[in-house]
């Protein structure tokens, strides 16, 4: 069971370079957490996927284990966490996000 809740996380996170793991939908967040990851990644203006971690208790429950983390939003780069709300907050106003984001190559939205 825990293997196949690994797997789909992998699998999620293999299909694309950024993937956040949000309450609601990027155009519908459903917490003022994610409201503002996904401001913050409209304003680097990056691509990104997202999974709505309330439409999916299984997925909910596995990332946190995944990665040793307990809350929402999570976002990942590359498959791997770089944090929550406050960290990518304080990434974004010190510059340190746009700055991996160029690093890891991260396709830009037009
Ligand atoms: N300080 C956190 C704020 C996020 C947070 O506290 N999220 C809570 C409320 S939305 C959460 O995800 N709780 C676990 C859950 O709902 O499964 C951050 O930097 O991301
Ligand atoms: S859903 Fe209540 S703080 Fe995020």
């Amino acid at each position: 069971m825990a293997d196949t809740i690994n797997d789909r996380i992998k699998e999620v996170l293999e299909k694309s370079p950024v993937v956040l793991f949000m309450k609601g939908t990027p155009l519908f967040p459903q917490c003022g957490f994610s409201n503002q990851i996904v401001s913050i990644l409209n304003a680097v203006g990056i691509e990104y996927d997202s999974v709505d971690v309330l439409q999916d208790p299984e997925i909910r429950q596995g990332i946190k284990v995944y990665s040793d983390w307990p809350t929402f939003p999570q976002l990942y780069v590359k498959g791997e966490l770089v944090g929550g709300c406050d960290i990518v907050t304080e990434m974004y106003q010190s510059g340190e996000l746009a700055e991996l984001m160029q690093k890891e190559n991260i396709a830009r939205k037009n």
